[in-house]
């Protein structure tokens, strides 16, 4: 059963120069012959003008990608064609007349990834980079694109596999002489490596804040100055300002870049106990927000005594800003003054924000789990990990060694344990 052809547009949606078709599946030779005229050399661009049933499509460079030595590791095929969509779409209806069809989406790197050319994490890096709109989140993917994370795996899975082999030693030959204490060697160093599984996992929630972007909410007491604050941040004026206590009712978002990490900044309804039904609602959006957000900015304005809604969301996670600081000194201690009248303060506040975004989404030293998917990978070899350590029998330590293995392999889709495990008691010989 040989696959099907597919193909699609890999340039970006809207009108450019250039774009870029992408063909993949044992029929590309073909559909590029028929198209194009003879194959050119391999990884070559040519330039040749299209034809399909007599009509003249496009005079576009074509690129002949022999499997399995392309992205896919199929024959592939690119046109690179005009950018205007009459073009594009007078190509792709060619193509699915010669028995092409339109690709699903990311159907090149699942391709890519059946044929071996790439594991899961890579696949994952590298839908990261075509996303990735900060600089933190281009390095991050990047460095996942290019096996970072697989790296990390197989090096833990290279630890497990020899802890499985003595394991499995100490069960074959337990009457000969076998050093006494191999059965706790092996519990003492899963137990290491737990720890070190843990501290992946305690990692995780920066990793994947970058990866998706952290959430700030601004909270206050109603005419606090959160929406001023809002726009003074934002460059521009995203949310209403007004004298009046109660404007803001929905929650306003604005999208910033502080330190690399992209930030989605909320204003919120100012807290208090509102009469009306539609400000109520807005309080309740606002302590929703409140909730989800990675960082909370409490607002107490320089005129008015601290409300006990707001410093009831004081915590590790929240920056005091002592607002309306031309009116005089923060009411709280440790507030930081911000004007957005004069401007005093705004500095100080955005190189606060910058630090906490580092702490909170900054890049790790080593190649981190970017996903809930490869937590629950890790989070699952943990467990049979400590498993393992209560375990009372020699066999049920190794099953719990093998079950943490098939958790970690999900990591890069690569299960093949049993396979690794040959090859590693082929080299083992125990005592001869
Ligand atoms: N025009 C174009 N630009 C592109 C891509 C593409 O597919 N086409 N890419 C698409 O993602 C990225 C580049 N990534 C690529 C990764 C592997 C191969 C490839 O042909 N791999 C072969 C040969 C490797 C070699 O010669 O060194 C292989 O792995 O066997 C091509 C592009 C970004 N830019
Ligand atoms: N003096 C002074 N007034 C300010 C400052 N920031 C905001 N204000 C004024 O305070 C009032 C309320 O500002 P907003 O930014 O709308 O306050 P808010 O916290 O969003 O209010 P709600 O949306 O009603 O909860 C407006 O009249 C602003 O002009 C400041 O730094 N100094
Ligand atoms: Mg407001």
């Amino acid at each position: 059963m040989s696959p099907d052809t597919v193909f699609a547009l890999a340039s970006g949606a809207g009108r450019a120069a250039v774009a870029v078709l992408r063909i993949s599946g044992p029929r590309s030779a073909a559909l590029l012959e028929a198209l194009a005229g003879r194959l050119p050399a391999p990884r070559m661009t040519t330039l040749r003008r299209l034809r399909h049933r007599g009509e003249a499509l496009d005079r576009a460079l074509v690129l002949w990608f022999p499997g399995p030595g392309s992205f896919t590791g199929e024959d592939s095929v690119e046109l690179h064609l005009h950018g205007g969509p009459a073009v594009v779409a007078a190509v792709s209806e060619a193509l699915a007349d010669l028995g092409a069809r339109p690709a699903e989406p990311g159907e090149f790197t699942r391709r890519a990834f059946l044929h071996g050319k790439l594991d899961l994490t890579a696949a994952e890096g590298i839908a990261d980079l075509v996303s990735a709109e900060t600089e933190a989140q281009r390095r991050q993917a990047l460095r996942q694109a290019e096996g970072g994370l697989a790296t990390r795996e197989a090096a833990w899975t290279g630890q497990l596999l020899r802890l499985l082999a003595r394991q499995e030693a100490f069960i074959e030959f337990e009457d000969e002489d076998l050093p006494h204490d191999l059965d706790i060697r092996v519990t003492t160093e899963a137990a290491a490596l737990r720890r070190e599984l843990e501290a992946s996992l305690a990692e995780s929630a920066r990793e994947e804040r970058l990866r998706e972007g952290l959430s700030i909410a601004i909270l206050g007491a109603p005419n606090a100055g959160k929406s001023s604050l809002l726009n003074a941040l934002a460059g521009h004026e995203a949310a209403i300002v007004s004298a009046r206590a109660g404007t803001t009712r929905d929650v306003v978002e604005v999208r910033l870049v502080l330190g690399g990490v992209p930030v989605t900044l909320a204003d919120t309804a100012g807290l208090r106990e509102a009469s009306d039904e539609i400000e109520a609602e807005g309080v309740h959006r606002a302590l929703a927000r409140a909730e989800r957000a990675a960082l909370r900015l409490l607002v107490f304005a320089a005129d008015t005594a601290p409300d006990a809604a707001t410093l009831s969301l004081r915590d590790e996670d929240a920056l005091l800003v002592g607002s309306k600081s031309d009116l005089g000194p923060p009411v709280l201690a440790g507030a930081l003054p911000v004007s957005t009248t004069t401007g005093e303060g705004l500095p100080l506040l955005r190189a606060a924000l910058e630090r906490e975004a580092a702490r909170l989404a900054g890049m790790n030293e080593a190649a981190g789990l970017t996903r809930p998917r490869h937590r629950a990978a890790i989070g699952e070899a943990v467990s049979w990990l400590a498993h393992l350590e209560t375990a009372p029998l020699p066999e049920l330590r190794a099953e719990a060694l093998r079950a943490a293995l098939r958790a970690l392999s999900r990591l890069t889709g690569r299960v093949d344990v049993e396979a690794v495990l040959d090859q590693v008691f082929g080299e083992f010989c125990i005592g001869k």
